[in-house]
């Protein structure tokens, strides 16, 4: 079920100094990543959820918005049975992916799950010139390494910015998540290489959160392909340059 995933490669190109970019997330068929005020809801189904966690260990880092920390409070790690790691990943141990959080006031919580002491990797907080000093002590105390970058002009990490700081940190491939702003801005970067999305078969309804806010400057796909996992279909392919 799983082996257009194991025929994917996730590295960089040979020129670029920036990890390879995958975009991924599950939405609703009418395109809701979330429900009302942001409600996280589990919109994939168990093999769908699998080949999320089979992404996971595939890459060296994921990559979601504070939004998301403080909405969902994730963990962000890979959790596959010992059976699922043999069958469907080239790992011979579980390898959980560095959480980076895009955070330019530094609003994450002292008390977020990727902060507890069981937590594998703790999280890379990639945040702006203008934050709280003390609080980046905190966070640092906690586990949390703190990266300060330029800010956009809309006051936001700035992407490739980013990607080339990944990259000085052996970051060879990125798994973006979410939520709704930062698959909008990475739509829009012309950053993405590999871009998957599952489609769960439910309605959310207009009160929902939209995948995509603007999308102006969103890419076409090619290459695309389909896959049925369970009652969902992930669809697979490249964003063309
Ligand atoms: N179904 C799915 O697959 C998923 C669903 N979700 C859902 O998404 C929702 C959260 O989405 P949302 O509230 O939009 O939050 P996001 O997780 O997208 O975080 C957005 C925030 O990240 C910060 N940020 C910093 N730099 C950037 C940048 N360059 N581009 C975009 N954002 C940046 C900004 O906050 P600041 O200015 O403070 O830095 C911004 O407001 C939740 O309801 C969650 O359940 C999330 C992930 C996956
Ligand atoms: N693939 C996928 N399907 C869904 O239905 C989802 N709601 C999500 N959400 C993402 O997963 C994060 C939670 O991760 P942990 O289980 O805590 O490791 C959530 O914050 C979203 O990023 N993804």
């Amino acid at each position: 079920m799983y082996s257009f995933l194991s025929h994917m490669a996730f590295a960089p190109a040979p020129d670029a100094a920036q990890p390879h970019v995958t975009l991924t997330f599950a939405q609703s068929l009418d395109g809701k990543i979330a429900g009302k005020h942001g409600q996280q809801l589990i919109l994939s189904g168990p093999q769908s959820m699998k080949a999320t966690h089979i992404l996971r260990s595939r890459h060296d880092a994921i990559l979601v918005g504070i939004g998301t920390v403080l909405n969902d409070d994730p963990r962000l790690t890979v959790r596959l049975s010992p059976e699922d790691l043999v069958a469907e990943t080239t790992a011979s141990a579980l390898q959980h992916p560095q959480p980076v959080i895009l955070d330019t006031a530094l609003r994450f919580p002292r008390t977020a799950k990727l902060l507890l002491p069981t937590a594998p990797k703790k999280p890379w907080i990639v945040t702006g010139p203008i934050h709280n000093k003390d609080k980046r002590l905190e966070l640092e105390a906690l586990g949390a390494r703190v990266f300060v970058l330029e800010v956009d002009a809309q006051g936001r990490v700035t992407l490739p910015e980013l990607l080339s700081t990944l990259y000085q940190q052996s970051i060879q491939s990125l798994m973006v998540e979410g939520g709704a702003g930062v698959i909008s801005s990475f739509l829009k970067s012309g950053l993405v290489q590999s871009f998957l999305l599952t489609i769960a078969p439910v309605y959310v309804g207009e009160h929902g959160v939209s995948a995509v806010q603007d999308a102006e400057g969103a890419p076409v796909f090619r290459d695309i392909s389909y896959h049925s996992l369970g009652q969902d279909v992930m669809m697979v392919a490249k964003p063309a340059s």
